[in-house]
């Protein structure tokens, strides 16, 4: 993917929105500048930060780029000047947006991205009046925005096509999917079902038919796993049968004139609702704090996200085509660093460490690596040549904790024709201790016969290559 050589976004608004963009940035490897006049901001940041600092690697398993600076700035216009990318998170007022894209569009560079993280707001409503209305697009995230990859891009029609082109860009580029909204409409699509549920589930508690807990279960025991999956339409089609969407409609086609929704009312919004509401949200889970709550989610996100990854689907699609941009070719140094990366939270086990399994995943993905470098790559091995492991000894040094980084450095003990035998140290990345090690022994082996073979010259030369630098 090609990357503008201006790497620096400024977040506007540093809330629970701002924090999770300035975090993705970031960690992305994008300089970040933050103006927020609440004098907790950084505060606030920080603590958002350390949360994605944990969760955001946990889902690649490609080395991360470099994190890139974050500062704060008490001026909005130093803020912004110069920067690629403005992302303004301030609350949802209209008046105050159309102020604040006023200021920043005075110190702002003419072709840096404006974004708005807005729920609702057309993007006709934020350019209506604007210096240059083409350069405000919105870009509606999810929360946590460092997690999730869904940003509603919507330029409307007001809104500058490379303005948005390079919205999108950017917004690929940090990891996020931007799904592009032809037509603007308030609160865009997503939010739109959101809404939708939303009141529904508050008529359910108002009306005393099921507890804030109760709705919670019905979703995530049903219904919610199939949507990070598969969606809508997509589910419906296989509750359809073997004659598909065509015959869910005939069956539940007639349902939309019953009343099973109240969607067109809305609940009264007043103390009672509020208390009861917020009430049974405590009963329910006030035993937890926010950041705990926070956690939970992360850790569930990530697990969820990669076992997609697992299945090529959804979220997990694009993480894996995120990480081939991320993967650049390894340095021939020596020792080799074939992998970089940190313990995703699904690796540990019971007793709360990287369970034993996992390491023989680490070490095998190490050679995979090896191999790439050396020319047993992909199309080497769809052309019938490849490696078998033989034999493989770890050891198990010290513990290793879900969330650490760590890194992997190879040495080629011996290359000669068939033979293949390599020494892996995993080492913890903050203090380069080693966590383990692995005496491993390939075979070079055709896949046509599925015996030992000689690899081809162009592999041998290179494995005879990095034996004789590593033996030095
Ligand atoms: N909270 C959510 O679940 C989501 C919110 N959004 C949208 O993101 C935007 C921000 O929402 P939140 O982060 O939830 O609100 P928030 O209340 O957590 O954060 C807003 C931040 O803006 C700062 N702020 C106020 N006036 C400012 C100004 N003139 N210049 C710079 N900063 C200023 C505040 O100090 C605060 O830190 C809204 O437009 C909202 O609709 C989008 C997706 C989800
Ligand atoms: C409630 N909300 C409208 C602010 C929600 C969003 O905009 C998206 C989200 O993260 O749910």
């Amino acid at each position: 993917m090609a990357q503008s050589d201006n790497r620096t976004a400024a977040i506007v608004g540093g809330g629970v929105i701002g924090g999770g963009w300035a975090a993705r940035f970031a960690l992305m490897g994008w300089d970040v500048r933050i103006f927020d006049p609440d004098p907790e901001a950084e505060r606030k940041i920080s603590e958002v930060l350390a949360g994605a600092e944990r969760a955001l690697p946990m889902l690649y398993d490609a080395p991360m780029p470099t994190r890139g600076q974050i500062t704060f700035h008490s001026d909005l216009a130093e803020a912004v000047n110069g920067v690629a990318y403005i992302q303004e998170s301030v609350p949802e007022r209209l008046d105050l947006k159309h102020k604040v894209f006023a200021q920043i569009q005075d110190a702002c560079p003419e072709d840096a991205v404006l974004a708005s993280s807005t729920s609702g707001f057309k993007p006709s409503e934020l350019q209506d009046g604007a210096l240059r209305p083409g350069q405000i697009v919105v870009a509606h995230p999810f929360n946590p925005v460092y997690l999730l990859p869904l940003a509603e891009l919507v330029p409307g029609e007001g809104g500058d096509p490379a303005t948005t082109e390079r919205a999108r860009q950017i917004l690929r580029e940090i990891g996020m999917y931007p799904l592009h909204v032809r037509a603007e409409i308030d609160a865009h699509i997503a939010d739109r079902f959101l809404e939708a549920v939303w009141r529904e589930a508050l008529w359910l508690v108002k009306d005393g038919i099921a507890t804030t807990e109760e709705i919670d279960d019905a979703i995530r025991y049903g219904f919610g796993l199939r949507w990070a999956q598969m969606g809508l339409f997509e589910t419906y089609r296989i509750a359809g049968g073997e004659a598909g969407m065509k015959h869910f409609l005939e069956q539940f086609g007639p349902c939309l004139t019953w009343p099973w929704t109240k969607l067109m009312d809305v609940p009264e919004y007043n103390d009672a609702l509020v208390d009861l509401i917020a009430g049974q949200s405590d009963d329910q889970s006030g035993h937890m704090s926010i950041r705990e709550l926070e956690r939970l989610r992360d850790n569930n996100l990530v697990a969820m996200m990669r076992a997609l990854k697992g299945q090529g689907a959804a979220a997990g699609k694009l993480i894996l085509d995120h990480e081939t941009d991320l993967r650049g070719p390894l340095q021939d140094d020596v020792p080799l660093v074939t992998i970089r990366r940190t313990v995703p939270v699904d690796w540990t086990d019971v007793n709360g460490h990287m369970n034993e399994g996992r390491y023989g995943q680490v070490f095998s993905d190490a050679s995979e690596e090896l191999m790439t470098h050396v020319g047993a790559d992909r199309d080497y091995i769809a052309a019938g040549n490849s490696y078998f492991t033989a034999e493989t000894n770890i050891k198990y040094l010290a513990e290793t904790l879900a969330a650490e980084s760590f890194y992997v450095e190879t040495r080629v003990l011996l290359g000669e024709g068939k033979k293949l035998r390599l020494w892996h140290e995993m080492k913890r990345a903050s203090d380069d201790e080693i966590l383990a090690t692995c005496d491993q022994f390939l075979l070079h082996v055709s896949l046509e016969t599925r015996k030992s073979c000689p690899p081809l010259p162009h592999v041998a030369e290179a494995v005879e290559r990095l034996a004789a630098a590593h033996s030095a």
